[in-house]
């Protein structure tokens, strides 16, 4: 009988290896007619195991390992290599090429023509599973859905980032930015570590304004660590946030083990309390409404009420009056409004999507303008051509519709932050159909056939001299300005090549935070750099330029978790002064 048991534990392996070598050799010889180079790994890359030891072990052999197959399986296989690799695998081998392992095979796509092909066709290169469930943990949302539920709720969400919602974005981030300016100052030497929690704060608490209607005053926030205190709506999608991976991926009831730290109990405890925090939020709002004129604004004008969730709210409720059981086209009737679960799933994205992906953009920004004094001069001229001399008395707000679009400087400055810090390195999509042709940006077409994925990575055309010239990998932000514009065109800037600049993606999924993103970035800057400049704080001596090049290794020094952020951002350390 023992025998028996031995031959079938003896016979796991084998079974492995076979499978394994069978899935592989299946899966070459696919990825073999496509025509695209190759990099073939013989283990599942996708494997739990794989995923959690892949980062960690870095050091370990990128200090060790020559350039070689080795090297470029390790370094493919880390999440996140599409940034601190520099490029310098697609320079090689081709912007674009295959991964082939036996359970998958993976298009990293990065010529500008092929990912202009991909996420110009949304019903054809869909949302990937694994995303999916990430990003739907709170509700059903436009980033975990794909299809007609995807474009119904597009409709709906995508019109709630409006113009009106800008300005209410443009006055709360300059009022924020005012206050952790004060704050700054007023440290011992203008010294802090803290302006990239700093600057999440201003991130956190403009989302809970705009989007919530929950205003709070700047100051740094710490997440919240008690299970029992009470939690409010902003502070909960945040701190979920921050545990996405945890919350999504497992079970309650190991989050609520003993061997488990304080603050992980707290995301199941979260997870239960977001439906009551959810409906209660949803039910003030609708209050709110009622109690509103039907102009949609309160009795003052000049005040307009309305929040990123009043508009969601206003909108589905609109779209469930007016038409909801519109016929579809295959006559069906089908509903043309948000659920109730997708109204908490879509608040919820906000947060998600929006936070600190913001939040990390204005984290190097500010770091890069110390880096780079150049810049930051020539931004702070351009500040002061359009809003006059400083008078350190005058407090009036700066108004949004006559100033953001005159700030050029500062918007061409976050274009090329984001050009070289690319917050999403790579948009995961699968192929949805059976086979999809893409043309590269040579002209050469590959025809890839079901079952496929492909990761879009971002950084990669970011880095092509192709599009952006020799002097592709340095900080220019003068490259965003058309030298044929007219002086004082209303947008001076050059149209990058379709698919050359992607970081907020761009087709029928584009961002549609986009705009929100730049007019928040551009108010905390334009705040900042009219009544401060910022120098990277010096260490025991260090000269100034030494400083710079250590903080500039400090944001080199980056990962991913979601977004790109430093490994070590209170290495961030600044030195602001008054102007
Ligand atoms: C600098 C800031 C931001 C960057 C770099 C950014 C980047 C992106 C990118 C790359 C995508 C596409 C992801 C994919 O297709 O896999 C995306 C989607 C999205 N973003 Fe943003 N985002 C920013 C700010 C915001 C803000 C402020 C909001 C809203 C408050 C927002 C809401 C969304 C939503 C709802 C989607 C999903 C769109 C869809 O699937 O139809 N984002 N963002």
């Amino acid at each position: 009988m023992m025998q028996y048991l031995y031959a079938g534990l003896a016979l796991i392996p084998l079974w492995w290896v076979v499978t394994s070598a069978w899935g592989l050799l299946r899966n070459y010889r696919v990825a073999k007619r496509v025509g695209l180079p190759m990099i073939v790994i013989p283990w599942n890359i996708d494997s739990a195991f794989y995923v959690v030891f892949a980062n960690p072990l870095r050091p370990f052999w990128e200090s060790r390992l020559g350039p070689g197959y080795v090297r470029d399986v390790l370094t493919v296989t880390t999440y996140g290599y599409e940034f601190w690799n520099r490029s310098s695998i697609a320079r090689r081998i081709g912007p674009s090429f295959l991964v082939v392992t036996p359970v998958v095979i993976r298009l990293h796509c990065g010529d500008a023509a092929m990912i202009h092909c991909i996420l110009s066709r949304a019903n054809v290169w869909v949302q990937e599973k694994r995303a999916i469930n990430i990003l739907g943990i709170v509700g059903q949302n436009l980033s975990s859905s794909n299809g007609e539920q995807w474009q119904r709720q597009r409709r709906i969400v995508a019109p709630s980032l409006n113009e009106r919602i800008s300005k209410l974005v443009w006055d709360e981030s300059s009022l924020q930015a005012r206050q952790m300016a004060s704050y700054m100052l007023a440290q011992p030497g203008g010294e802090s570590r803290d302006s990239a929690d700093g600057v999440r704060a201003i991130a956190t608490h403009v989302l809970g304004a705009v989007a919530y209607g929950q205003p709070q005053p700047w100051k740094i926030s710490e997440l919240p660590s008690d299970p029992d205190a009470d939690i409010g709506y902003t502070d909960a999608v945040s701190f979920l946030a921050e545990f996405i991976i945890a919350a999504s991926h497992v079970p309650k009831s190991i989050l609520r083990s003993r061997f488990m730290p304080k603050q992980i109990h707290m995301v199941a405890d979260v997870l239960d309390k977001m439906p009551v925090l959810a409906q209660s939020l949803l039910d003030s709002v609708r209050a709110a409404q009622t109690a509103q004129r039907p102009s949609g604004h309160s009795a003052d004008e000049s005040q307009p009420r309305e929040t990123i969730a009043s508009v969601l709210v206003r909108l589905s409720d609109e779209a469930r009056s007016t038409n909801g059981h519109a016929p579809k086209s295959n006559g069906a009737a089908g509903k043309q409004y948000l659920t109730q679960n997708e109204m908490f799933g879509n608040l919820f994205q906000f947060t998600l999507a929006g936070l600190d992906t913001t939040a990390f953009t204005m984290t190097y920004s500010i770091a890069l303008l110390a880096i780079y004094p150049e810049w930051q001069t020539w931004i702070q001229a351009q500040l002061d051509d359009v809003l006059g001399p400083i008078d350190p008395k005058d407090d009036t707000p700066v108004d949004y519709n006559t100033i953001f679009p005159k700030l050029t400087r500062c918007q061409a400055f976050t274009f090329e932050v984001l050009r070289l810090y690319t917050m999403i390195v790579h948009m995961a999509r699968e192929l949805s159909k059976e086979s999809s042709i893409l043309t590269d940006t040579n002209g050469v077409s590959y025809e890839l056939v079901a079952p496929v994925d492909a990761y879009i990575c971002s950084p990669i055309p970011h880095r092509d001299a192709r599009f952006w010239g020799p002097d592709v990998d340095e900080f220019r932000p003068t490259r965003w300005f058309d030298p044929g514009a007219a002086p004082g065109a209303p947008n001076p800037f050059i149209t990058p090549r379709p698919g050359a600049y992607v970081p907020w993606s761009i087709g029928p999924r584009v961002c549609p935070g986009q705009k929100m993103a730049q007019v928040e970035v551009a108010a905390v800057l334009s705040t900042f750099l009219r009544s401060c400049s910022v120098l990277p704080a010096l260490e025991e001596g260090e000269t100034l330029e030494q400083a710079r090049k250590r903080l500039l290794g400090v944001l080199e020094d980056s990962q991913p978790t979601i977004t790109l952020r430093p490994r070590d951002k209170k290495a961030i350390h600044l030195k602001w002064v008054r102007r």
